[in-house]
């Protein structure tokens, strides 16, 4: 290794604090100048969310909730995906007890992000779809690198967005274009989530894009922290209070819809598309 190279991971190491072992699904490194967390998620090929992933990204968050970090910046270790949203195969032939836990772990992880206390801000380097557009929605500020795609594409699944998800979508865009894009299933280009509002700012890096998180986490540096989080709790309290009245229904409605026959078949054959894609690549 070049000698020059050596020292700025030494640099590195001094000025940021590994708060998660690499065993896990994700890691949280805080930066000790700007005291913002990065939350990254590590789960090859494509960060699928998978019962074991989002147990790490919840207990992750809670980490960085009680670690007194200033913000919390969402991203992920791959070069071309940021997350391919739900595992399917979590949900095609499932196993009667894991789809309960996995499902439930959704909701919690749902909770702990689109509530966290803290500003939350998403460094989108890679594709986002789905449950991948869900967790980047659920956060405060969206920066994205070119050339992927980020929407909620359920409906090509033949799969419907849980309330939930669209209301994580309606906190970011108008109605009108929050339904239209749902009903289509539309994926977005990073320059047509720009234009849209899906997303706030362009970085033509993963590097680039945290640190315009970090300038918009800055923006609160001299907001009383309190006031702040007391503020955006009191916008997202209507959204959070109607899955905690609700989560019991909730999963029992999803494990109705995703055992249907039909369901089960459109699964298998959009994993199937996906395999052959993966083969020919
Ligand atoms: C009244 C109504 C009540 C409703 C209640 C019911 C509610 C049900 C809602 C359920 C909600 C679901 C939300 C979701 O998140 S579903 C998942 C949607 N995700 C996708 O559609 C993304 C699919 N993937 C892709 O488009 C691409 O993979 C990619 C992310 C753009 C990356 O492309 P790339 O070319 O780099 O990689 P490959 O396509 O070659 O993939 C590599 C391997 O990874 C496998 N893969 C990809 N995505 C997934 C996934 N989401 N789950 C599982 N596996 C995935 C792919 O098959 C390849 O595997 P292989 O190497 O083994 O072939």
């Amino acid at each position: 290794m070049m000698r020059s190279k050596v020292l700025s991971l030494v640099a590195r190491a001094a000025s940021n604090r590994m708060m998660s072992t690499a065993t896990k699904l994700t890691t949280v490194e805080v930066n000790d100048k700007t005291g913002i967390a990065t939350l990254t998620m590590n789960r090859p090929p494509v960060n699928g969310l998978n019962l074991e992933l989002l147990q790490d990204l919840k207990s992750s968050i809670d980490e960085v909730e009680g670690n007194k970090s200033r913000g919390l910046i969402l991203t992920s270790s791959s070069s071309t995906i940021f997350s391919a949203g739900l595992d399917i195969l979590e949900m095609y032939k499932p196993d009667k007890d894991r789809i309960r836990a996995f499902w439930t772990q959704l909701q919690e992880t749902w909770l702990a992000l689109y509530g966290s206390s803290v500003p939350t801000a998403a460094a989108i380097n890679g594709h986002s779809p789905a449950g991948g557009c869900l967790l980047a929605t659920s956060c405060e500020y969206r920066v994205m690198v070119p050339n992927f795609t980020i929407g909620l594409n359920e409906t090509q699944l033949g799969i419907v967005a849980p309330k939930w998800f669209m209301a994580s979508f309606l906190s970011v865009l108008p109605q009108r274009e929050a339904e239209r894009a749902l009903n289509q299933g539309r994926m977005f280009t990073t320059e047509e989530a720009l234009k849209v509002g899906l997303i706030d700012e362009t970085a033509n890096s993963k590097e680039e894009a945290i640190e315009k998180c970090v300038a918009f986490i800055g923006t609160f540096a001299k907001v009383n922290p309190l006031a702040r989080s007391l503020t955006k709790q009191q916008f997202r309290a209507a959204d959070l209070q109607q899955l905690q009245n609700e989560r019991q229904q909730d999963l029992e409605k999803f494990l109705f819809f995703v055992n249907q026959p039909a369901v089960q078949k459109g699964l298998g054959i959009y994993l199937e598309g996906l395999k052959k894609k993966a083969k020919k690549q």
